[in-house]
């Protein structure tokens, strides 16, 4: 009964009918190391009632395998508990409900829980007050588990209550301040040192008295069912064995840290990591820490450091310290972690060895899983890593922000075989951290082969990522290898003619190499292989050179002469025939031009400027103008995103001379030019129209007050995280062609919007010059132009060679002595049915599409006819487009045959006529001379294509 008259059990019945929580609580952000809590708005009185713990009631399986599954921080939700000699988990992890807050303090608790009994005898977990609560203070009662994370850490802090002092992170304090929490804190003192470290699943184990009404549970048996192969602390143990009248509530620990070994891969063949040899029922104590100053190791190494070391400045600091206060216990945890680093250190270096982790698994883990600490030094699991330095208490107040890459950052404090510059350890760092990375950074040759593609171009964001992926594809065969022929180490040992076979063999198993088709699963892997090969093989001769050493010269020159007489015979054949039957029947489609507008109507829609622009409506704004200047321009898209503010600035802006203005377009005056680096250093320029140049100079004003970073070097900057990055113009382009509701958004890419500009510029018929204009524009040779930007392949096979396969049909005498073009078969019977077979099959195949072409194309030809092309010099991109296969007709120059002439000229007649060209037209010297096409090539192209069908149509006749 309480002073309020009211029975505390009776009290909680009512809530836990209710449902719903005491309205003296709240919520509330404790620290950054607790979390919230929960904080009493009245003064409360021992033995009252507080909350429950309310959540999904399950059995104590089906919450182990609740526990597997959830993240860490929903597993510290889940309650397990005995009940009558029955395992039970309370899920609190989706409720919103105050109870399941409630934090842990095993110094100074005001309330603990007991289990009530509902009419239908469910139990009910709740926490009664056991000292005097004051309003404002926090709520927690004791877990009762020495080994949860914070108490291990160190880290335990006193409850949050009005007269609790300001709290004093450490984090926070520099080296000076006296920071003593013995008086709140009196079991830390040096728990965290002397204590044995474990890793056990379950960390906390909250024994609470019996209520009268419950059943007893014989503690053996509860240990039985809930802790069958997990370890609890010595500690704990001792005191349930005081307790007899005790029944055992377990709540698991968020810790998920087992990791799975990395099996044969690992790079270091002899390094292991001491695991825990504790039982179900005991725990073992044989972990020993080395000691920094001695490298010897000792089972009690605070009492080693301070026996034998308290001369050291770092054991003296912490001395300085009294006993049992925080920063005593930390400092000295620091020196041991040193002392364990360093002999890790010489673990890996040497491949030899065993080390010593934070915490020790209970199986196997490879060494790879293990990471140092950047401020304590301490080797964690690198999946774990991130939530340690979020609460490291040595990591000092100017890294209070954990950095992103915290695997990479702190795998650069593992040692390293070989000395490597401060450039490619920024590209290093860049690498995941993995036993490849492990690898590229022992292997003195695969770090050399970076080094010198890093001189070349490293400074250049991509390159860098050239340079790892070289790096890791050469490691990657190392490891292959290693599996293959045990005496490989390094690369260097597969440089040599001996090994050759070995380095086929594992070639072909990196690669996927199929033994009965011959063929690669990653050809140009295989092919890229050996150029990284020859590379390392030159390294190497220089080397030797340097050193004098014929031995190793020779068998690297021999090594690239074996790879010049035989690896064409074993890989590049078959790769390149592996690439080469990979393009075959893959259809080379270009967008479509309404797709094209709709992009660009999009965009146009999107344009939003803004007086007060936020960091995200700049980078909206930023992603826009990126993508209309890749679609104007048909630019690379990683010329356009790359593109610096300073090219920007400090481009040509000379007016022009006017007599050149004039004899150029008006187009001149507004559009800006700005020349950027394009494919293989060539200079390519990107036009700027007045839209996009006022979007772009309004994101150059705003740079600064959207926080982009000073040092980002590039106009389409990334606004957030300080980021030295910019927006990926693929990204852009893919977002806005998924969102502008074109057919067929995967073709808006920046490549194929190039060789669609290349393919209808053909339509034009552009001069030779124009032609070299137009490709120096989009950063080509001429010949590469023509070569991979011609019309494709199969359209001029279904134009010309489809027309001896009529031809052959109807039977080949009368085409005899005739060229591919003077063929002209009756195809229109044939047409029909295939173009209704397309229909009906599918609609993308390239040839049959081809052939729909033509019969559009005719279509609109005669529709429109030629006076319209000639009235309108808008050439309509669309109606040209679906002319392509024609147009290819439309080019041949030949003279035409006598037969044709004279059904041509007949119909050239009628045709003028019929288009009002005034009859002065001599049609006989237009057809000798191309005069019509010299003049205007649509015209003529609309006239052949008029005439075509004529000719067919008196074939068919
Ligand atoms: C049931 S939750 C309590 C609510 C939790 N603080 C939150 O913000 O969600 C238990 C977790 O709170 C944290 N915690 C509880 N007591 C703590 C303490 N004294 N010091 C640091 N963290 C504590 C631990 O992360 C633990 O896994």
């Amino acid at each position: 009964m309480n002073p309020k008259g009211v029975c505390p059990e009776e009290e909680a019945l009512h809530f836990i009918a209710s449902e719903k929580d005491k309205d003296i609580f709240q919520k509330k952000f404790i620290s950054e190391d607790k979390g919230y809590g929960v904080i009493a708005t009245k003064n409360i009185e021992p033995g009252e009632f507080l909350l429950e713990y309310v959540g999904r009631h399950i059995t104590g399986s089906e919450g182990e395998d609740l526990y597997k599954e959830y993240s860490a921080e929903d597993a510290a939700f889940l309650y397990f508990y005995n009940f009558q000699e029955q395992n039970f988990c309370i899920d609190g992890s989706k409720e919103t409900r105050l109870g399941r807050f409630i934090n842990d303090d095993h110094i100074k608790p005001n309330s603990k829980i007991k289990i009530v009994l509902d009419e239908q005898q469910k139990p009910h977990l709740c926490v009664f007050a056991i000292t005097e609560i004051l309003a404002g203070e926090e709520i927690v009662y004791d877990y009762e588990t020495p080994n949860c994370q914070w108490r291990q850490d160190g880290t335990h802090t006193t409850n949050y209550g009005p007269e609790t002092l300001a709290e004093t992170d450490i984090a926070e304090s520099t080296d000076n301040d006296l920071f003593d929490i013995s008086d709140c804190n009196p079991l830390l003192s040096s728990s965290v040192m002397e204590e044995e470290e474990e890793f056990s699943e379950f960390e906390m184990v909250i024994v609470i008295n019996k209520l009268s009404f419950f059943q007893t549970v014989e503690e053996e048996g509860s240990r039985s069912l809930v802790m069958s192969d997990e370890k609890v602390d010595d500690n704990s143990q001792s005191k349930e064995e005081e307790t007899t009248e005790r029944e055992v509530i377990l709540r698991k620990t968020p810790s998920k840290t087992q990791q799975k070994s990395h099996g044969s891969n690992s790079q270091q063949h002899n390094v292991t990591v001491k695991t825990s040899s504790n039982t179900s029922h005991h725990r073992v104590y044989d972990k020993k820490n080395y000691c920094f100053y001695c490298g010897k190791p000792y089972a009690k190494i605070t009492r080693h450091l301070k026996q034998k070391h308290s001369d050291q400045p770092d054991v003296a600091r912490a001395l300085a310290y009294r006993k049992g206060s925080k920063m005593h216990s930390l400092l000295l945890t620091k020196v041991a972690n040193m002392g364990n680093y360093q002999h890790n250190c010489s673990v890996l270096s040497s491949g030899e060895g065993q080390i010593i982790p934070k915490r020790q698994a209970t199986c196997e883990v490879a060494a790879t899983n293990y990471l140092p600490c950047k401020f304590c030094f301490a080797m964690y699991v690198k999946t774990d890593l991130w939530r340690h330095l979020k609460r490291c208490k040595l990591r000092g107040t100017e890294a209070s922000i954990v950095t992103r890459r915290v695997q990479t950052s702190s795998s650069m404090m593992l040692p390293m075989n070989t000395v490597i510059s401060t450039g490619l350890k920024t590209v290093l760092q860049e690498m995941t951290y993995d036993n490849i990375t492990l690898l590229v950074k022992a292997d003195s040759l695969i770090i050399s082969l970076g080094e010198r593609m890093f001189l070349k171009n490293g400074e250049v964001g991509r390159h860098r990522a050239d340079i790892r992926n070289k790096m890791r594809e050469l490691a990657r065969l190392v490891l292959v290898a290693r599996d293959i022929d045990k005496d490989v180490v390094f690369l260097k040992d597969l440089i040599c003619p001996r090994k050759f076979n070995t380095v086929l063999e594992a070639v072909k198993q990196m690669t996927g190499f199929n033994e009965l088709s011959n063929r690669f699963a990653v050809p140009s892997t295989a092919l890229k292989l050996r150029h990284s090969l020859v590379k390392v093989s030159y390294i190497l001769q220089g080397e030797a050179l340097r050193v004098q050493d014929d031995d190793l010269k020779s068998k690297a020159e021999q090594f690239v002469k074996l790879i010049e007489l035989d690896w064409s015979t074993h890989v590049s054949s078959n790769a390149l025939k592996t690439l080469y039957q990979k393009k075959w029947n893959l259809p080379q489609i270009l967008p479509l031009s309404e797709d094209i507008k709709k992009l660009q109507d999009h965009l146009k829609s999107l344009e939003v400027v803004c007086d007060q622009p936020t960091a995200k409506s700049w980078s909206e704004l930023a992603q826009v103008t990126l993508t209309q200047l890749i679609l104007f321009n048909r630019r690379r898209e990683g010329e356009v995103s790359r593109m610096e503010l300073n090219t920007y600035l400090q481009r040509n802006q000379h007016d022009m001379h006017d007599e050149v203005l004039e004899s150029l377009s008006k187009l001149c005056e507004n559009l800006a030019r700005v020349e950027v680096r394009g494919k293989r250093g060539r200079k390519v320029p990107v036009l700027f129209t007045t839209n996009i140049k006022q979007s772009v100079e309004l994101l150059i004003k705003t740079r600064e007050e959207v926080g982009i970073s000073p040092t980002n070097p590039y106009i389409f900057a990334r606004p957030f995280y300080g980021s030295q990055g910019n927006f990926r113009g693929c990204d852009s382009l893919k977002r806005f062609a998924e969102s502008c509701g074109a057919k067929q958004p995967q073709n808006l890419t920046s490549t194929k919007l190039r060789k669609h500009i290349a393919t209808v510029s053909q339509l034009l018929n552009l001069q030779t010059h124009e032609l070299d204009q137009l490709a120096t524009f989009m950063g080509h040779d001429i010949e590469v132009h023509r070569e991979f930007y011609r019309l494709p392949e199969e359209t001029l096979q279904v134009a010309k060679v489809s027309r001896l396969l009529f031809a052959l049909q109807g039977g080949m005498s009368k085409f005899k002595g005739k060229s591919l073009e003077d063929i002209t078969p009756n195809i229109n019977s044939e047409e029909k049915s295939s173009d209704s077979d397309s229909d009906v099959q599918s609609e993308g195949t390239p040839i049959k599409k081809s052939q729909k072409v033509n019969e559009k194309a005719l279509h609109h030809a005669r529709q429109l006819g030629a006076l319209k092309y000639r009235q309108s010099r808008q050439v309509n991109m669309h109606i040209m487009e679906q002319s392509l296969s024609l147009s290819q007709m439309g080019k041949s120059r030949r003279p035409w045959s006598d037969t044709e002439r004279k059904v041509i000229h007949q119909h050239f007649k009628d045709f003028l006529k019929k288009l009002k060209i005034p009859g002065k037209v001599d049609c006989q010297k237009c057809l000798n001379n191309n005069q019509i096409l010299k003049d205007n090539e649509r015209d003529w192209k609309a006239i052949k294509y008029f005439m075509y069908n004529k000719i067919a149509a008196i074939k068919k006749s």
